[in-house]
């Protein structure tokens, strides 16, 4: 028998381990009756069937501070709605356009920041610009007083998300539901203006126009469909948008962080985004044609080198061609499985497979244990991102779910691949680094122990 390394818990800091031996086993936390599954056919029914026969189950803190009114809680056709509007948003290659340019900016002034650091730690590094490129694709909010003061709540109120239930003066719960109602204030000034601004515009042309942000389109909603009986109020809106920071938040940086520790401790997989192309060009110059290393090896440096010889600016598609550096993204979302597991609760009995989930029972579709198996991958607790120059990643393999799948696959896939490119791309091209022994922990969400201490040398050609 083996089990899985990590941990994946719930309710009140109880780690479930995994045994391989059962792809679908029940058990008890707390007194709740749960079918813990690691069978890809058997989660992906339970996904897929999402609002019908499933829905979303959450721990009790996690619901007291989403509140009445929220994304997570949302269900059936409002979910479906809602989803489709900000999905259809953050992949329109519109969005992914402009973005581009934010997420470029922020990525280089980090950067720039860190050349005169003796050490500096990836996690809160990846964390700070990463939730400015967050509220810039939700809310439209630049750098400001409104930024700091929101970064320093939403800190607050994350903290209380998994905690103990208990609702009184000075408890985690109390503090984090506090900063949410301060959060809430701040964001409902934001989208008042935006909806007047939105009245008093008397360019009809303007519905017509591609959405700035998520507030835009939510509320183009309203305005639009004054009919809808499933018109978005604006008390909806304004938890949907600070709701929608939460996937956001954490889970980019730690991807970028992972990415960043799986490469130094896998220094071929480095060498072969970056420096392959100084002995490329060498040995291109004296034996072209004889001697051509594979392109996608030397992609990042080649990108580089392609963009300041033409001038030209990078494009979102330029980030996302680089084949090797989305083998290393598969790899860690696969390694690292920043969401570990979703929770789904049956609406009535239901038969998978000859197993039977009977109403009220709670299903934990665990994906680490899917990433982890060894009849899924082999050696599944490598680090090889060449794997995926055979298989490929798609959101169609069931064996392969960071983003979940389904009704709630997440939408921001694409958004997150295209961050965690551009942070990769310029990192790899402005610095070698050397990383700090540093440890992963699964429980209650995953992080570096020590944050992942770096020091950082100049490639001596950074932009
Ligand atoms: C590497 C980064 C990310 C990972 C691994 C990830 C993973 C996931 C997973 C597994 C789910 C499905 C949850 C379920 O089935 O219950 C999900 C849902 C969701 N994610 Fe992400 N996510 C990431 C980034 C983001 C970003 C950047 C955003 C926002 C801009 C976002 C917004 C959402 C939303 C709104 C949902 C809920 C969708 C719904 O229930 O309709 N995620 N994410």
């Amino acid at each position: 028998m083996e089990t899985t390394k990590q941990g994946m818990g719930q309710n009140l800091c109880v780690c479930v381990y995994v045994c391989r031996y059962g792809k679908v086993f029940k058990t008890h936390i707390l007194g709740t009756p749960i079918i813990v599954s690691t069978d890809p056919a058997v989660n992906k029914v339970v996904l897929q069937n999402h609002g019908n026969i499933f829905i979303p189950a959450y721990p009790k803190s996690i619901r007291e501070i989403f509140g009445e009114y929220s994304i997570l809680r949302t269900n059936g056709t409002l979910q479906k709605k809602v989803h489709a509007l900000i999905g259809g948003f953050l992949r329109s290659p519109q969005f992914k356009t402009r973005i581009t340019k934010d997420i470029e900016h922020h990525v280089k002034l980090t950067l720039t920041s860190w050349k005169d650091l003796p050490l500096l730690l990836i996690q809160e590094e990846t964390q700070k610009f990463t939730f400015k490129v967050l509220v810039k694709a939700l809310l439209s909010l630049d750098p400001s007083d409104d930024l700091d003061f929101l970064k320093r709540e939403f800190d607050e109120f994350i903290k209380g998300l998994i905690c103990l239930p208990i609702k009184l003066p000075g408890t985690r719960l109390y503090k984090s539901l506090k900063a949410k109602e301060r959060i809430f204030k701040l964001v409902k000034r934001i989208v008042e203006q935006r909806k007047l601004g939105l009245e008093k515009s008397e360019d009809q042309e303007h519905q017509n126009t591609i959405p700035n942000d998520a507030v835009d389109v939510l509320l183009r909603d309203i305005s639009g469909e004054q009919n809808d009986k499933q018109s978005l109020s604006l008390d909806f809106i304004i938890s949907h948008i600070i709701e929608l920071m939460i996937p956001g938040e954490e889970t980019v940086p730690m991807s970028m962080t992972l990415a960043v520790k799986f490469l130094s401790d896998c220094p071929v997989a480095l060498e072969l985004l970056t420096v392959y192309i100084y002995m490329y060009i060498y040995m291109y110059s004296i034996f072209y044609p004889i001697y051509r290393p594979p392109q996608d090896r030397e992609e990042n440096m080649k990108l580089k080198r392609q963009k300041t010889d033409s001038g030209d600016d990078y494009c979102w598609t330029d980030y996302m061609s680089l084949q090797f550096t989305q083998n290393v993204i598969n790899e860690t979302l696969r390694v690292a499985n920043i969401i570990n597991a979703v929770w789904r609760k049956a609406l009535k009995d239901v038969e998978i497979k000859g197993i039977l989930i009977p109403e009220g029972w709670c299903v934990l579709t665990s994906f680490s244990s899917v990433h982890m198996d060894e009849e899924n991958y082999e050696n599944p607790y490598e680090f090889d991102p060449w794997r995926w120059e055979k298989t490929g990643a798609s959101v169609k393999n069931n064996c392969f779910t960071p983003f979940g799948g389904g009704q709630r696959l997440c939408p921001g896939l694409e958004l997150s691949r295209l961050e965690i490119s551009i942070f990769l791309h310029h990192l790899v091209t402005t610095y070698r680094w050397i990383a700090e022994k540093d440890d992963i922990i699964y429980f209650p969400t995953v992080k570096l122990k020590k944050k992942l201490p770096i020091r950082v040398t100049s490639i001596g050609n950074s932009s």
